[in-house]
């Protein structure tokens, strides 16, 4: 049986990367500038990745000890700049890799957020996508004048209204509405432009949008739900959704399993949501430098703070206040990401301290070993899409910036020897190339 043909993304930040993970620290030290990202994107475009996924927050975090020093001390989620400038100057440097990012519905207004992204459709000549977050941090509330967010559920709620709303924008235009005929002296034919007249429980917009229609029209919709309320959102609205690998095969087979029946009850083809799963536990051996014991005992401890700073921030709980080294408590509840939260308690029922969970990079015990030689890690990868059924890997690009010559250069050849991931791309945008298989 051939192996199953999967889709390969990089997930990353527009941020320092490697800075507490690697004693290869130099890697990207120019990234405000954008310059470490556009030639991450070539690389990555020459590798033949089918895109790039920005993640986005908009805080300093303090969840953990209620100090901005660890997350700063080890640029965990600030410094970070926005990556919406950066896509298009990503756009002019490449032709075919896909160019994601992340945006929340709690912060931007519909109507902004679709003229925003139907420009950058049109910069990147249809290869843009959205991921679509609704933001967990108060801080990020605060930022923006308000003393909280809805809770989860509402947050998702008022997203689905978000997104109908911004469908119906980027619709306002019909195809053909721009005939720029010389001979009538008419550029656009009114009679294809609509308003929207959208008046919802929780956004009202007369529209239309005064952008053109852009090459994919909707840009290509990512989610990353995870909870009850969060699949079915993704299995509504998304056309990408991004699991954990934190629960092993079983985990990933209930994950895709569950979202393709969601989608298919709301009457689509659940071919038409593509499941990608975050490798958070990839390591090639043998590429890391040899470095002397004390800089290896504080390499991880660094990466032991880090997992712990991001796991606080994103799951919503101050972990400085739990014991790290004794039974882990199970009482421990958060307002974020509660299946992450899950995967870390499940781990403390088997015996594991929160340490070692956190110094593990924070995976649970159970989730994928993928580490090896390049050619062993592609091996393991394509036997778990094999037993998965599909769709995709997103690669943690945190864990691997220093690592990506390997990636392109051994490891996604050899997936590519596998018959796993693809050699050239066939489609025009983003989207055709996500539904080619
Ligand atoms: C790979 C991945 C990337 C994510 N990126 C972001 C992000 O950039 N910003 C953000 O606020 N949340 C991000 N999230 C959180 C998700 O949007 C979502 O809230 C989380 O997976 C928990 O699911 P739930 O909302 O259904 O509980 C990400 C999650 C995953 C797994």
């Amino acid at each position: 049986m051939p192996n199953t043909k999967f889709h390969l993304g990089y997930f990353t930040k527009f941020g320092k990367p490697t800075w507490a993970l690697d004693s290869r620290k130099s890697v990207g030290e120019n990234w405000p500038d954008g310059s470490y990202h556009i030639d991450l994107a070539k690389k990555l475009e020459a590798a033949k990745l089918d895109f790039i996924l920005f993640e986005d927050t908009t805080v300093v975090a303090d969840k953990f000890g209620g100090s901005m020093e660890m997350d700063l001390k080890h640029a965990v989620l600030a410094p970070k700049n926005d990556p919406l400038p950066l896509l298009p100057l990503m756009a002019y440097e490449t032709s075919n890799i896909g160019l994601i990012s992340t945006a929340s519905t709690t912060f931007y207004e519909p109507f902004v957020l679709a003229r925003l992204f139907s420009t950058l459709d049109s910069l990147t000549g249809g290869r843009v996508g959205w991921n679509i977050v609704t933001s967990s941090e108060i801080n990020a509330a605060k930022n923006l004048g308000l003393d909280s967010l809805p809770p989860h559920a509402e947050r998702y709620s008022i997203a689905d209204e978000y997104v109908e709303l911004a469908i119906k924008l980027w619709e306002s235009w019909e195809e053909g509405a721009l005939v720029a005929d010389e001979k009538t002296g008419v550029y656009i034919d009114h009679t294809k432009v609509h308003t929207v007249d959208h008046v919802g429980e929780h956004f009202s917009c007369r529209g239309p949008l005064n952008s053109l229609r852009s090459p994919q029209t909707v840009p290509f919709l990512s989610q990353a739900g995870a909870s009850d309320r969060g699949r079915g959102f993704a299995a509504k609205n998304a056309e990408m959704v991004i699991g954990l690998t934190a629960g092993g095969i079983e985990g990933m087979k209930e994950y895709r399993k569950d979202i393709r029946a969601r989608a298919e009850s709301m009457g689509r083809n659940p071919d038409d949501i593509k499941v990608i799963y975050l490798a958070n536990g990839l390591h090639f051996t043998g590429s890391e430098p040899v470095v002397d014991e004390a800089t290896s005992k504080r390499l991880e401890q660094a990466a032991f703070e880090y997992a712990v700073t991001m796991a606080a921030s994103t799951m919503d709980v101050d972990f400085s206040q739990y014991d790290m080294d004794g039974p882990m408590d199970q009482n421990m509840t958060g307002g974020g990401h509660t299946s992450a939260l899950d995967f870390v308690k499940q781990a403390g029922a088997q015996g594991a301290t929160l340490r070692q969970v956190f110094s593990n990079g924070g995976r649970a015990e159970g989730g994928l070993d993928l580490t090896g030689t390049p050619e062993e890690v592609a091996e393991k990868m394509v036997d778990a899409m094999n037993e998965v059924g599909g769709d995709g890997i997103l690669l943690e690009g945190g864990d691997l910036a220093a690592d990506i010559d390997v990636i392109t250069d051994e490891f996604v050849p050899a997936l590519q020897r596998l018959g796993a991931v693809r050699t050239e791309y066939t489609g025009r945008t983003l989207r055709e190339n996500m539904l080619e298989f």
